[in-house]
């Protein structure tokens, strides 16, 4: 027999002070627009479930998801906060992709300073072993893992054109004449962050005024941390196509974190036709994604709501709220 509303709502208040008193960490995703990306935000939501992460996961998301994508998160236990989209200004770039003129709103995550220190996570990363240890990192720096610029989505780069990537610096030098070799370049679907109004303040001007390039708020973030950017180990976000471009870097029994932002990798739309996409490693990786997205053991035990007919969400967000402004604004103890 289900539980009645107030064993759950006690229930169900006693993890949101637990998050609250533990809420000056998250974990933070980005959702824009009615397609299907919802999806890989509830197999995320659903995967650090499964690796028994101690945190919320909090979606930022943009004015054109629809309120019924919105409900399918929150009944999945996410945070969902509505951020304004940010435009670069107006260019002739020519984009990687075109669509990534969106991912500039990702910028809006710094302000979100109820929280000290978030893990950012796109909506097309899974993960599949417990990773909280990454916010005991020290305070000051920009974590993230190095890129690969051997994918054809680099072909309009510098690097690109003469073979030259980071994963292997030995294997094309960095010729003299092109100036000096780029400084380590991280991708920008897993990153360790620390939210600050200033730093969102900085962020926001630095933008207006910073002509955008091939891939969009990724370099742009590149640019802006080169000072305090640390590499972290590819296990914590493991860009798919190392696995054919640099598989000496690689060992999938360490991974911890994948991210499927290889063209025709996106589980929820996957058809294997793609390059690469027949590989026996992939059709594993995509299948792991759908055995977390299909357990529905691992769904948010919130579906009460559905049966009791109350709006528990309110009340919980409420009293989710109350908690954090008592958590930062009642004087310490002496
Ligand atoms: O239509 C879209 C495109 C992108 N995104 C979000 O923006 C992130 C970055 O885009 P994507 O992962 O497709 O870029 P990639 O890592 O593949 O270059 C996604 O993971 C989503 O979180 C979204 O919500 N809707
Ligand atoms: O807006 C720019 C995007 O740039 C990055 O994606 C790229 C990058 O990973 C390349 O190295 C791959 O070759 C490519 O497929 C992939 O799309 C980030 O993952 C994404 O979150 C977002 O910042
Ligand atoms: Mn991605």
């Amino acid at each position: 027999m289900a539980p009645d509303i107030t064993t759950t709502l006690a229930n169900n208040a006693t993890t949101l002070v637990k998050q609250a008193s533990l809420s000056s960490c998250a974990y933070v995703t980005f959702l824009a627009g009615d397609g299907d990306y919802w999806k890989g935000v509830v197999g995320l939501a659903k995967g650090l479930r499964k690796a028994e992460s101690k945190y919320p996961l909090v979606v930022a998301i943009l004015p054109d998801v629809p309120e019924e994508h919105r409900k399918i998160l929150v009944s999945q236990g996410c945070i969902v906060r509505e951020i304004e989209p940010v435009h670069p200004p107006e260019n002739q770039t020519q984009f990687a992709m075109p669509y990534y003129v969106i991912n500039y709103s990702k910028l809006r995550i710094w302000e979100f300073v109820e929280y000290s220190k978030m893990i950012y996570l796109d909506g097309d990363i899974q993960v599949f072993d417990n990773i909280d240890h990454l916010f005991d990192m020290p305070d000051g720096y920009f974590y993230a893992v190095m890129d690969c610029f051997c994918e054809k989505t680099w072909s309009n780069s510098p690097q690109y054109k003469i073979g030259y990537c980071q994963q292997c610096p030995d294997k094309v030098q960095w010729p003299a004449e092109m100036g000096p070799k780029p400084p380590l370049y991280f991708n920008a679907g897993m990153f360790v962050y620390e939210p600050n109004l200033s730093t969102y303040h900085d962020l926001l001007e630095t933008v207006k005024v910073t002509s955008p390039t091939l891939f969009a708020e990724q370099d742009f973030l590149n640019m802006f941390f080169r000072d305090v950017y640390k590499p972290i180990p590819s296990d914590y976000n493991l860009v798919l196509a190392m696995l054919w471009r640099h598989p000496e870097n690689i060992n999938l029994d360490k991974v911890k974190v994948v991210h499927y932002c290889a063209a025709g990798s996106k589980p929820w739309r996957y058809t294997g036709q793609e390059e690469n996409m027949d590989r026996e490693d992939i059709k594993m990786l995509v299948q792991k994604w759908w055995d977390i997205y299909n357990d529905e053991s691992l769904d948010h035990n919130n579906t009460v709501v559905a049966s009791s007919g109350y709006e528990l969400q309110p009340i919980l967000e409420a009293l989710y709220e109350a908690v954090v402004d008592l958590h930062f604004t009642a004087p310490s103890a002496a």
